[in-house]
């Protein structure tokens, strides 16, 4: 059951390294059944987080609580599962091997493990390679063991740090609906991902951090909400009265068949859509504009600010 249960708190979180501020008091809360989708630029902070809350790192200041207990509690961590970026499993290893592994260092018992194998590599989708060497993988077979090594020992909580990279985009869309399932089933995913399409259809809500502060965070719909902005269409071979609707105060453009009408309130749309009806017009078609995550995290991430990563500066072209 999903709900207002907080599995992952942090309150005024800050950690610093040496000199380097990487969270700047961070307080944020994620619920039970929550896909949650921390985005940030190269250096941002959102490895610290996570390993903070992994117990790898210890904070400097502040709180942070995993499943009600202080991060990093060794009987926390078995119920939490994590894929890390770049895994780089033992080449000599086989897919049943290498959970035979895991599930070792997890307390699952020989049975346990023989049993479940077969079953966690069905749902990830790579059943019938369980028995090939790690070396004769494809780079998506190998994060889809990844999330199945992450997921092996049924947690509650599980972090994915780029969960779909090197995954086609039939396998993203299956590994959208396994986590959709996990999430069903009431675990919580907290998601790291450069890749904002897949944020965008997957997560429920989403934080930018960005140099080591949250800048924004709210559900995917509302910080993708372009608020005002409405796209109108009318039965074919209607006009909007566009004179009537700028003499209202309102901007319109008209953007191939439809509308684009900019009000000054959201619910200012209505006068619109009275003017329509009293002008005996059909309306076939009202939205309002959504831009894309990406446009959301290009506008929030000052792609030159000070702070950011060296290394991600040189990616930018060496400024
Ligand atoms: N062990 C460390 N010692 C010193 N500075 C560190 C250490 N780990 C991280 N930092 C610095 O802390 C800041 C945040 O780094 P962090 O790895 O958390 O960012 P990130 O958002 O995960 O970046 P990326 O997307 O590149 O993985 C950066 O300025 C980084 O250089």
């Amino acid at each position: 059951m999903s709900g207002q249960e907080p599995v992952i708190v942090t309150e005024q979180l800050q950690k610093s390294y040496g000199e380097v501020e990487a969270l700047k008091r961070v307080s944020l809360t994620v619920n039970r059944g929550e896909i949650f989708g921390l985005l940030g630029q190269n250096g941002a902070g959102k490895s610290t987080l996570i390993k903070i809350l992994l117990g790898i790192v210890r904070k400097t200041e502040g709180s942070a609580t995993l499943l009600g207990e202080p991060a990093g509690r060794s009987d926390v961590r078995r119920r939490v599962g994590y894929l890390p970026e770049d895994h780089q499993f033992p080449q000599y290893h086989t897919g049943a091997s290498l959970l035979h592994f895991y599930g070792q260092l997890y307390g699952m018992s020989r049975d346990d493990r023989r049993r479940k194998i077969p079953e966690v590599l069905e749902t990830v989708g790579i059943r019938k390679r369980m028995d090939s060497k790690l070396r004769t993988y494809s780079k998506g077979m190998k994060q889809r063991l990844g999330i199945a090594q992450a997921i092996f020992h049924d947690p509650d909580v599980i972090f994915l740090d780029e969960p779909t990279d090197g995954v086609d985009p039939v396998g993203r869309k299956e590994l959208r609906e396994l986590f959709e399932k996990l999430r069903d089933q009431g675990r919580t995913l907290f998601v790291n991902s450069h890749l904002l399409q897949e944020v965008e259809l997957v997560c429920t809500r989403v934080a930018i951090l960005q140099r080591g502060e949250i800048v924004r965070l709210g559900t995917v719909a509302d910080l993708t909400r372009q608020e005002g902005r409405f796209v109108i269409g009318l039965a074919p071979g209607q006009e909007l009265p566009a004179d009537e609707v700028i003499r209202l105060g309102y901007r319109l453009e008209k953007a191939g068949a439809f509308w684009e009408v900019v009000v000054n309130d959201p619910t200012d749309i209505d006068r619109v859509l009275e003017l329509v009806s009293a002008r005996g017009l059909k309306l076939r078609h009202l939205v309002e504009k959504k831009q894309s995550l990406e446009d959301v995290f290009v506008r929030e991430t000052d792609q030159n600010a000070p702070g950011t990563d060296e290394r991600s500066r040189k990616q930018r072209g060496g400024r």
